[in-house]
């Protein structure tokens, strides 16, 4: 079950009403509707047939089930049985290998995927970074986009001039700001998305590690940007394989692994036990 809400913002309801993200039990697979399905299926009754000690858990990815139904497809589980609280004030980064459960988890949280089973509540404006192009119109312009967020966004004539002005000084796109966005090369892209998602700082703050795609200069720029934002949130929460990152923005770390929470701490806890298992295993 999904619960999004977001916050008046009556300073008297403040502590009532600040952000939070409250996790229970939650389990999300995918199933497979690829022909290779069948082969995959028999594959898969044949290892439950070895002695459990040979079929040792991939590193990477989720876990390949068949599904307990009568239809019998096989799913991937992306994310088993994970739970956690987000308050107000943390900021969160998510790490593990590849095929660990990150970007799902984000999408979860970001109302993308719906999970089942498994509880969700969000409380608090979301605002997404996990798609180049999250939450824009490819057939519209750059400029159009804006304004279609000011239109969701309920702004005001003023409000919107502002926005305008905003994004286009910090995408830097010249005259492609007035063509449609599917011109675009991914970090153009990039720099419409990213200014769009963080001219207004939400309560919550998802953001998956593309962001840092783009040249070094526009890097510089979002870092920049990016901080006055974080500053301005409840909760950021951000995937990312580079360990620097997660150490400098964040106060806490959930570390996925085979889509389970295998460590959820302070970060340099967590970074330490995470580096250690990377030099024994690889
Ligand atoms: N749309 C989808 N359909 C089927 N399986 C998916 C889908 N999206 C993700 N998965 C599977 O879910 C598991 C978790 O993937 P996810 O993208 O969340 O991992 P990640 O930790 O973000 O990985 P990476 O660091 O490589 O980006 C993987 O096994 C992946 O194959």
């Amino acid at each position: 079950m999904t619960s999004l809400s977001s916050s008046p913002s009556s300073p008297a309801a403040a502590d009532r009403d600040r952000a939070i993200i409250r996790v229970n039990h939650l389990t999300l697979e995918f199933p497979i509707f690829h022909g290779g399905a069948r082969s995959l299926k028999k594959t898969l009754f044949r290892r439950a047939k070895q002695p459990l000690a040979a079929v040792r858990a991939a590193r990477t990815g989720g876990q390949v089930v068949v599904g307990e139904d009568s239809s019998g497809v096989v799913h991937v589980r992306a994310l088993t049985d994970v739970s956690f609280t987000i308050h107000a004030g943390e900021r969160i980064g998510l790490i593990g290998h590849n095929g660990a459960g990150k970007s799902t988890l984000l999408r979860v949280l970001g109302g993308i995927y719906v999970p089942q089973p498994g509880m969700l509540t969000v409380r608090g404006s979301v605002e997404t970074l996990i798609d180049t192009n999250s939450g824009m119109n490819p057939e519209l312009t750059g400029r159009e986009n804006i304004f279609l967020q000011a239109q969701h966004k309920a702004l005001r004539t003023a409000e919107l001039k502002k926005l305008e002005k905003d994004v286009e000084s910090f995408a830097a796109l010249g005259e492609f700001m007035d063509l449609p966005v599917r011109l675009y090369s991914s970090g153009m892209a990039i720099r419409l998305g990213f200014g769009l998602a963080t001219a207004i700082a939400p309560q919550i703050l998802l953001m998956d590690e593309w962001f840092m795609a783009g040249d070094a200069k526009f890097q510089e720029k979002a870092l920049q940007r990016l901080a006055g934002v974080v500053d301005g949130s409840d909760i950021l929460v951000i995937t990312s394989h580079s360990l620097g990152i997660i150490a400098e923005w964040c106060t806490r770390v959930i570390w996925l692994e085979g889509g389970r929470v295998q460590m959820d701490g302070p970060t340099t806890d967590v970074l330490t036990a995470y580096t250690e298992a990377m030099s024994n295993h690889g």
